[in-house]
């Protein structure tokens, strides 16, 4: 693809391209240059191939997953058998085998339930007929350890909003959306809010899968819960679904036309997803529920993702060509590779100013699906994936952030992570640009270069310094807290609710002052421990 770097031209400031207003306009300058300085840009993507299924594929990956199962390396064997499944034809032998392949990798570790469901999938999709007997075996000796499974779901059940907000489709009844000049909207407390407390619970509008092995092929690319036995997309070898539900739902909504893209590579784009989903959205609501009335604030309707903030006005010249130069170039493989122009009535001008909306819209509001590994004080946390969520994208940065986010697949609960008053602003800390860990002048240029704006909290306005050079607190009563926290959370002593408990108690006497390095240090426990019921990492 071509770097904003070859079209640098002098000549144009992102001044003059605002100036000329219609996006289509700009759009289509920048397009122009494109083919000025590189004009085979969509020919070197297309000479790269359109990567489909291929059986050749599947059967080395299955050999390589043999091999791993024969040298005990069980989740390299997963990833090989359920990476020959995404690539195998679908109803044939090889597909068959793949199958039969991961039964026995479940079995061995132990997921019975999983073991069963791909032992039906083998028999579905022509397992050879000679070796049927020794898979009918293994379903025998499955069905008999099924009850002795250990693992039976990966995080507890999402929470239930006990006061629903009249006016917030996802939110409790204690914060409502304000606007002001400075900040754009943000979410603000109608009441004392205590730390714990739920502010929402909120599902994506879209999501996107990470790009590495451990995201893609152990998580559905639908709905982003850990599955240890996904099934694939029977047109492109790259989506994976936990069920067919999630499959169905996906292919409805954005994998319809998304799939003919998978093949050359654009590896499932937010932003692509989000305007195949609000199209498809708009083509079938009808007419009077489309309307958007502003009396309830809905995270399943395409009118409030599409009207989040961009700050296209404050981009340069190079994120301006980036925009234009994507969004040219999924429209030209939409046009030629796909009926996507059979299936949504819209002009191509209309369709390439929407994803240079949603490119802007998306890098801004995205948030980043976690996943927590199971440790003490030290918490480590790993991306699942991305997600664009209407309600909890509102709310604003502050560098020492109230509220904390936890995910259950990729269901978002936002909950006080310390008290709010009535009237304050429930903000979260973007990307952790948190004042304790990184010098002011790191935060405020990041957070200038991602989100265009300077940051005047209280730890920024009143130059509070960096963990080191902050007062200890009382450390003697952190120490036996930590050690608390330890005990709680050691193998043998899972005991979350009650050491929550205690870290709640403590979290709630925070004064409104400066923090201490005990406070910092028991806010971000706190935080923690209120992702352990969502999702987890889980040895295979
Ligand atoms: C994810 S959006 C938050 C919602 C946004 N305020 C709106 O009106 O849609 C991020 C953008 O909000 C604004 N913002 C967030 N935190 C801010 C803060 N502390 N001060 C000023 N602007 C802020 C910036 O424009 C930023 O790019």
């Amino acid at each position: 693809m071509l770097s904003p770097g070859e079209i640098e031209d002098p000549q144009i400031t992102s001044e003059q391209l605002l100036s000329l207003k219609a996006d289509i306009r700009i759009i289509n300058m920048l397009e122009e240059l494109a083919h000025k300085h590189c004009p085979s840009q969509f020919q070197d993507i297309e000479s790269g191939g359109k990567i489909s299924k291929s059986n050749d594929k599947a059967s080395a990956l299955i050999d390589e997953g043999r091999k791993m199962f024969r040298q005990k390396n069980y989740m390299k064997a997963l990833l090989a058998f359920t990476q020959s499944i995404a690539n195998a034809l679908d109803k044939t032998e090889i597909l068959g085998l793949a199958y039969g392949g991961r039964a026995e990798v479940l079995f061995q570790r132990g997921f019975f339930k999983e073991c069963l469901q791909d032992i039906e999938r083998a028999l579905e999709n022509n397992y050879p007929k000679d070796l049927v007997g020794k898979l009918l075996e293994k379903k025998t000796q499955a069905e008999l350890n099924k009850a002795t499974q250990k693992i039976k779901k990966f995080h507890e059940d999402v929470p239930a909003l006990i006061h629903p907000n009249p006016k917030i489709s996802c939110a409790a009844d204690n914060v409502e959306i304000l606007k002001d000049d400075y900040g754009g909207r943000h979410v603000v407390a109608t009441k004392n809010i205590e730390a714990g407390e739920i502010i929402s619970i909120e599902k994506p509008y879209a999501v996107a899968i990470g790009t590495k092995p451990s995201q893609r092929f152990l998580h559905c690319h639908e709905c982003l819960e850990t599955c240890f036995n996904l099934i694939p997309c029977p047109g492109c070898r790259t989506a994976l679904y936990c069920s067919e539900k999630c499959r169905d739902t996906a292919r409805e909504f954005y994998h319809y036309s998304e799939c003919d893209l998978c093949q050359f590579d654009f590896n499932e784009l937010l932003n692509v997803k989000t305007v195949l989903k609000g199209l498809k959205e708009l083509s079938t609501v009808s007419a009077d529920v489309q309307q958007f009335d502003g009396t309830m604030y809905k995270s399943d309707r395409y009118e409030e993702i599409q009207v989040l903030q961009t700050n296209k006005e404050k981009r340069s010249v190079r994120d301006l060509f980036e925009a234009a130069n994507e969004a040219c170039i999924v429209l030209h493989f939409l046009t030629k590779y796909s009926d996507f122009f059979t299936k949504v009535q819209i002009s191509s001008d209309r369709l390439k100013e929407l994803l240079f909306h949603h490119y802007f819209n998306t890098t801004l509001n995205k948030i980043s699906v976690e996943k927590i590994k199971k440790a003490s004080v030290d918490t480590e946390f790993h991306e699942v994936g991305e997600a664009i969520y209407a309600f909890s994208s509102l709310l604003n940065h502050h560098c020492y952030g109230n509220v904390a986010a936890s995910f259950y697949g990729s269901t978002l609960v936002l909950r006080a992570a310390k008290n709010i008053k009535t009237g304050e602003s429930c903000c979260l800390t973007y990307r952790n640009y948190n004042f304790a860990e990184f010098p002011k002048l790191v935060r405020s240029h990041q957070l200038f270069k991602y989100y265009q704006f300077t940051c005047t909290c209280q730890a920024c306005e009143n130059n509070w310094p960096i963990f080191d050079c902050l007062d200890s607190g009382d450390v003697e009563a952190y120490q036996q807290l930590a050690e608390e926290v330890k005990k709680a959370l050691s193998e043998a002593n899972v005991d979350i609710n009650g050491i929550l408990k205690v870290v709640t108690k403590k979290v709630k006497e925070f004064s409104a002052a400066e923090p201490t390095k005990v406070d910092v240090n028991v806010k971000r426990i706190f935080c923690d421990l209120l992702k352990f019921s969502g999702n987890k990492i889980f040895e295979f």
